[in-house]
């Protein structure tokens, strides 16, 4: 069973690549990470930094998540990252997005022993 951990990592980690505004990244990479089966996601995040300095967020003080919980945290800096936004057009089975590289701080949600992330809150 996929761990919350492996999750986050699967959805939302891309360190090794800087996708340089690549239109079919977005494409590409939803489909790599199964995040087209059974339906498009809509909105989707991945954020190209070492996995260790995403990890260390969860040491950042707690915020509130968007679902009301506190146990979410701020990067103190920005980071690169890149947004896929499914387009209007789209049709399952094909998931077409938009790709858009933006540097912005983002939010995650930590949980667990070790304590890293397991959800992608926002960025700002
Ligand atoms: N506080 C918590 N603590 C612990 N766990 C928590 C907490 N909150 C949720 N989970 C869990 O996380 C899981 C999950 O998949 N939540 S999800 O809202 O659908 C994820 C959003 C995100 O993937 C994506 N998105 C969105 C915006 C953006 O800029 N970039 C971007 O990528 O869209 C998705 C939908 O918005 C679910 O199991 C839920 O129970």
């Amino acid at each position: 069973k996929e761990s919350g951990a492996m999750k986050f990592r699967r959805q939302h980690m891309d360190p090794d690549s800087n996708p340089s505004n690549n239109s079919n990244y977005c494409d590409q990479m939803m489909r790599r990470r199964k995040m087209t089966e059974g339906r498009c996601k809509p909105v989707n995040t991945f954020v190209h930094e070492p996995l260790v300095d995403v990890q260390a967020i969860c040491l950042q003080g707690n915020i509130t998540c968007k679902n009301g919980h506190s146990n979410c945290h701020k990067s103190s800096s920005s980071m690169h990252i890149t947004e896929c936004r499914l387009t209007n057009g789209s049709r399952y089975p094909n998931c077409a997005y938009r790709t858009s590289q933006k540097e912005k701080q983002i939010i995650v949600a930590c949980e667990g022993n070790p304590y890293v992330p397991v959800h992608f809150d926002a960025s700002v």
